[in-house]
């Protein structure tokens, strides 16, 4: 089944030009005016040195060759000398400059975009995958850094480049300027037909190059599973499908690429032609000289230059629009849940939980998926939710530590409507373990003190101590400071789970809300976790959606979710009693855990 097509892409490689979104781009830049205008000078000031590089050569030829004035060649040829010298200099001061500007708006996008993207809601991450929005913030404000680098100082440079030759030009001869320009509408009509086919045989190349990335990065994720069913000759075709694509897509550019080029300045040779074939003429009468006919030569050679590359930078722009219409629409985008301009602190907790009237939608236009929840839950209470899947379990927790806002009634703690404190109040007193403990890449200590950075050492010590960690921390050779890697790939499973744990305590939350861990660990380890997990819920509120019996047995309330509404509620010995849906669960949880014992307990065939 693997996995990334490459005509599945279906972001546009580049958008027409708007003028709001340059507007918005240029704000960015606005703070490096002063730099600009600078880097702007020198550009300009290092054109005319250029520009004035071939009539200068013409002189060269009729004053100094020509009439063998020895004197004039020196001084003219130490001034070229020296335009030279201070090209190169302001060569390397624009360069460096404005590759300066154009890091620091990098910066700034990129920093402005994170610290974004931290406060946006569940819902903006659900319909995106994170390679997506990631490429957003790596390729998509590199193509508008590349635009700020490049682009604008290009175009700066090269109109002015353009204009000057050909008022230079016009200056020097008007009408053999005209008759040299003979050739342009031949060549606009080449530019304008090949141009839009080079441009969307690389974009069909770039695209085949993400589906590549895309194959290896899916096939490097999820190398266990492609190995685990033997799926390397199946994938090794795919790929290889695609490799060819790209291979194709390359070359059939790169030639194209290779015709326009040559075409172009095959064109521009015959003005050129044209040039030598009348100036020559009038050389022999004697109305133009060498040196003069030399440097207009030289002028049109230049023309080419400037030409091929605005037209770059014409591309350039197209692809930055279409970045920066992504950009947008995630700066654009207001996190859904924030906190109401009348939000105040919510002060410390007991712990009590109610939910009233509570109904839910995923989206305006999904389906709902609670339906008018009612659940009184008091202080220190152990609430056990149990439902089959789909149920609406995990909603009810998102809900609670307002990670969405229910659609409708209210979610309230301590008397408090969970919309009307702020955010950083209410989740500051709440703690969450989900199933996949996320570690973050660091060391055992800055996980465990994530949630509490200025925990004491000695506090930071008693946590571990409490969920078991301590001895095999000990066992390590740097102990606490010891790096887990991303996502704490250094970790067994109940290692990871235990150090979640560990945080969530060191966090102290009034309000726990545990997703239990259904992945098996060997018993020795699950008798930790379970002990860590009696240690963890001392004392607190806990919601914890449960899927071993005696997790739920212990349990001081249980919700049985069923179809987005709570079926049944009670402890074990009242439910069970009713024989509903609950025991009905039980029944069949003890028969599975009944016949898995039968089944270990058989000897081996064979
Ligand atoms: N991010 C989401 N966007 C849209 N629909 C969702 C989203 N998350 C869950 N749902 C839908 O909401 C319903 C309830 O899902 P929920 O995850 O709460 O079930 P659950 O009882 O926790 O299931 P499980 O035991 O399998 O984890 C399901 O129909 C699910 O498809």
């Amino acid at each position: 089944m693997s996995q990334v097509e490459w005509d599945s892409v279906d972001e546009l490689e580049e958008k027409p030009f708007q003028l709001d979104y340059m507007r918005r781009l240029l704000r960015y830049v606005l703070p490096y005016r002063r730099t600009l205008s600078f880097v702007v000078a020198v550009v300009l000031l290092n054109m005319a040195l250029s520009l004035a590089e071939p009539l200068l050569l013409g002189y060269i030829i009729d004053e100094g060759i020509v009439k063998h004035n020895y004197t004039f060649i020196h001084g003219v040829g130490a001034a070229l000398l020296g335009f030279r010298l201070l090209g190169w200099l302001f060569g390397w001061l624009h360069t460096k400059l404005i590759n300066f500007t154009g890091q620091r708006v990098l910066f700034d996008l990129r920093q402005q975009l994170f610290n974004h993207l931290q406060t946006l809601s569940f819902r903006f991450f659900d319909g995106r995958p994170a390679g997506k929005i990631m490429s957003r913030i790596t390729n998509d404000t590199n193509a508008i850094g590349e635009l700020i680098n490049g682009g604008l100082i290009t175009t700066v440079m090269e109109v002015t480049h353009l204009a000057g030759i050909v008022v230079i030009l016009f200056w020097m001869d008007w009408q053999l300027a005209l008759l040299s320009f003979a050739t342009m509408p031949l060549l606009y009509l080449i530019v304008s037909t090949l141009r839009t086919r080079i441009e969307s045989a690389w974009s069909r190349s770039r695209r085949t190059m993400s589906a590549i990335n895309g194959n290896v990065n899916e096939t490097i994720q999820g190398i266990r599973v492609v190995q685990a069913f033997s799926r390397q000759s199946g994938n090794n075709e795919k790929f290889n499908d695609i490799n060819i694509d790209n291979k194709k897509a390359f070359m059939r550019a790169i030639r194209m690429e290779s015709t326009v080029w040559p075409l172009v300045e095959m064109v521009g040779m015959l003005g050129t032609c044209i040039v030598v074939w009348f100036g020559a003429r009038q050389v022999m009468n004697e109305t133009l000289t060498i040196g003069f006919v030399m440097a207009f030569i030289n002028y049109l050679w230049r023309f080419w230059g400037p030409l091929s590359a605005l037209s770059k930078v014409y591309s350039q722009l197209l692809s930055a629009m279409a970045s920066a219409e992504r950009l947008f629409e995630i700066l654009d985008t207001e996190p859904e849940v924030k906190n109401a301009a009348s939000a105040s602190a919510l002060p410390p907790i007991r712990g009590e939980v109610v939910l009233k009237e509570v109904s839910f939608r995923y989206g305006p236009d999904k389906p709902e998926v609670l339906h008018g929840i009612n659940v009184s839950i008091k202080p220190g209470q152990r609430v056990a939710i149990v439902g089959p899947t789909g149920a609406g379990k995990s909603t009810i927790v998102n809900l609670l530590m307002r990670f969405y806002d229910a659609t409708g009634g209210k979610v309230i703690i301590d008397g408090y409507d969970v919309k009307d404190v702020t955010l950083e109040s209410l989740r500051s007193q709440m703690g969450i373990v989900l199933q996949d403990s996320f570690i973050f890449s660091g060391t055992i200590e800055e996980n465990l003190r994530y949630g509490n950075e200025h925990a004491t050492d000695e506090a930071l010590r008693e946590a571990a101590r409490s969920v078991r960690i301590d001895k095999f921390v000990a066992h390590l050779p740097e102990g606490y400071d010891t790096q887990v890697e991303e996502r704490g790939s250094k970790l067994s499973v109940g290692q990871r789970q235990l150090l979640a744990f560990g945080r969530v305590l060191l966090s102290d939350p009034r309000i726990l809300i545990l997703d239990e861990a259904t992945s098996s660990v060997d018993t020795e380890t699950e008798q930790h976790i379970q002990a860590a997990l009696a240690t963890v819920l001392e004392g607190r509120t806990a919601f914890i959606i449960a899927h071993r019996l005696s997790t739920i047995r212990d349990a001081d309330m249980i919700l049985v979710v069923q179809d987005g509404t709570i079926a049944e509620s009670g402890t074990h010995a009242e439910l069970m009693q009713t024989s509903g849906l609950y025991a009905n669960l039980v029944q069949s949880q003890l028969l599975m855990q009944q016949s898995f014992h039968e089944a270990s307990s058989k000897p081996q065939a064979g």
